[in-house]
């Protein structure tokens, strides 16, 4: 079998003093996924079961008190600063909030040749990368001398999806980076995050709480609950057949709240998506 491009081994995050009487809290236990170059694995789970966490541990935010994060072979899970300076060219973060994400006070140009100047790329090379970057995520020829201010939700979250491109990585973690947004908006999101990966054969982390938006990018999919991979496997498998309890219950219950608006919901984006692959 070929090295996997993300292999996270038995991986234990536990936050210092933030568990019981003051204890570290082990906000994952023990946690095994892969991802292949050009795949997509889904992360899913209710809140609090550690998806952000896992994104984290794979970023270097997060304290990884066992196991390892290999990446091409490499373990990144205690990388210093120099390390993931250079490995910011190879993973990339796309967060949820397109308002906050971005700032406000530089031009899309701007934001876009920041990575490209901290690598010294020269200036004609960068102008290019940007002209093929807006192409890429569908922005208008004029975007370049906008503020973020100036842009709508999706058309923000399109610009930071620019930006995490730049440097041609090779893996993209993307933590809900559709959940802001309406829901029309989020299924071109979703749709501009495929043809993407096809153009490009970028990898995903993509963790998002929604399972209908998990079901429609994945390729494979992992059921997070309480810290720990319940489920993990092919995605058509995993959410229309779980083989866990949990995953059962998370994938298949009756909705508590209001299950007639929730209903409508999925079959708002059904639609939707099916129209988009139309
Ligand atoms: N910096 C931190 N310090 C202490 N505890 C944390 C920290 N970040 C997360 N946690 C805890 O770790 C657990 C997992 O949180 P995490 O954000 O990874 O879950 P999640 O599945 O992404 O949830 P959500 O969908 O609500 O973001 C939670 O109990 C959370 O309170």
């Amino acid at each position: 079998m070929t090295e996997a491009l993300l292999d996270i081994q038995n991986v234990t995050v536990e936050y210092p003093g933030h568990g019981f009487r003051g204890k570290p809290f082990r906000a994952l236990h023990s946690v095994s996924v892969d991802v292949q170059k050009g795949e997509c694995v889904g992360l899913v789970g209710e809140s609090g079961s550690g998806k952000t966490t896992l994104g984290r541990a794979v970023l270097g935010l997060a304290p990884v008190t066992e196991g390892k994060v290999l990446f091409r072979g490499e373990d990144i899970s205690h990388a210093n600063r120099a390390d993931r300076r250079r490995l910011a060219s190879d993973i990339q973060v796309v967060f949820q909030d397109p308002y906050t994400s971005l700032n406000p006070s530089l031009t899309v140009e701007q934001i876009l040749s920041e990575p490209l100047d901290v690598r010294k790329v020269p200036r004609a090379e960068s102008s290019k990368r940007i002209k093929d970057l807006f192409d890429m995520v569908r922005l208008p020829a004029d975007a370049g001398n906008r503020l973020p201010r100036e842009f709508s939700g999706g058309q923000r979250q399109r610009i930071a999806i620019a930006r995490a491109l730049a440097l041609k990585p090779a893996l993209i973690v993307c933590d809900e980076p559709v959940s802001a947004l309406d829901l029309s908006t989020q299924a071109r999101v979703l749709e501009l995050f495929k043809d993407i990966q096809e153009q490009t054969q970028v990898a995903y982390l993509f963790v998002s709480h929604d399972l209908e938006v998990v079901r429609h990018i994945s390729h494979r999919v992992a059921v997070m609950y309480r810290g720990e991979i319940v489920e993990f496997g092919d995605g058509d498998q995993v959410t229309s057949q779980p083989q866990h309890p949990y995953t059962q219950r998370l994938f298949f219950a009756a909705p508590v709240a209001n299950p007639k608006a929730q209903a409508l919901r999925r079959e708002e984006r059904r639609q939707l998506l099916a129209t988009q692959n139309a």
